[in-house]
């Protein structure tokens, strides 16, 4: 089984761009989100992120408090690397045993802001929009402010960087079209399994 990753920094657009791959039967493993049921769910985690993080980390009904947490962490680096250190690995062995029960499809998506080359995957999307949009896009959509926005940024890849680790990238900026793009790194994706299966 192929294992794709598809990333980009905060509002490129990959989770618009999973949707097109997932209509296309591609099933869509979506980390943010996975990333959220584990915190809620796990135990051990629940405990470690306590730990870490302090009781403040769950609300008294024992929800996972992100916009505290997000406070916390996108203003602290080294925060957001020792909560990365804690989640990361339960996430990762999650995605393994999700990809166990994809037994039909040609190839999986994992979606992610964090990926590197070194992530276990067999080829890397990027989707890449130019900050400016990216910003417009995100205070639209979450009502965060600019310099929320920025912050996120800061603790995530540069656009060059996220480019650095591509196999493909999809060109996500006002007046492209991702249908076209999409539908090409699918085909490509499909011709290097059916190599494989040769
Ligand atoms: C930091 C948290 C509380 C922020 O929650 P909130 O609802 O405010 O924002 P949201 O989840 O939508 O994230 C905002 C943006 O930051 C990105 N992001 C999330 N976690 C990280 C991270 N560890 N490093 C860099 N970017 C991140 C998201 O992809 C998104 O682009 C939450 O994202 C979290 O618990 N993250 C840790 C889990 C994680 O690392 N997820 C990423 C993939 S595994
Ligand atoms: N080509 C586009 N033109 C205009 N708006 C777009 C375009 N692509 C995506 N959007 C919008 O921009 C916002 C960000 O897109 P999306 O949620 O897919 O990004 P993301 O990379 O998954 O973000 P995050 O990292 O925050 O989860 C959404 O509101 C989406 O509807």
């Amino acid at each position: 089984m192929l294992k794709v990753g598809i990333t980009g920094g905060i509002g490129s657009g990959k989770s618009t761009v999973a949707r097109i791959f997932s209509h296309l039967g591609i099933p869509v493993y979506d980390s943010d989100q996975r990333a959220k049921d584990l915190v809620s769910s796990d135990t051990q985690l629940i405990t470690q992120i306590k730990q870490l993080m302090g009781v403040e980390a769950y609300l008294p009904d024992g929800t996972y408090h992100r916009k505290y947490i997000s406070e916390q962490v996108f203003k602290n680096p080294e925060k957001l690397k020792a909560l990365n250190h804690l989640i990361h690995p339960a996430v990762r062995k999650d995605f393994e045993a999700w990809v166990n029960q994809q037994v039909d499809a040609p190839y999986v998506l994992k979606e992610a802001a964090i990926m590197n080359r070194d992530s276990g995957l067999d080829a890397i999307i990027v989707v890449h929009t130019p900050v400016k949009e990216r910003i417009e896009r995100v205070i639209k959509r979450d009502g965060r402010t600019e310099d929320q926005v920025k912050n996120i940024m800061e603790n995530q890849k540069t656009e060059e960087e996220f480019i650095s680790v591509a196999d493909y990238v999809i060109n996500n900026g006002n007046g492209h079209s991702i249908l076209r793009q999409v539908l090409e790194i699918d085909k490509k994706l499909r011709s290097t399994l059916d190599q494989y299966n040769v």
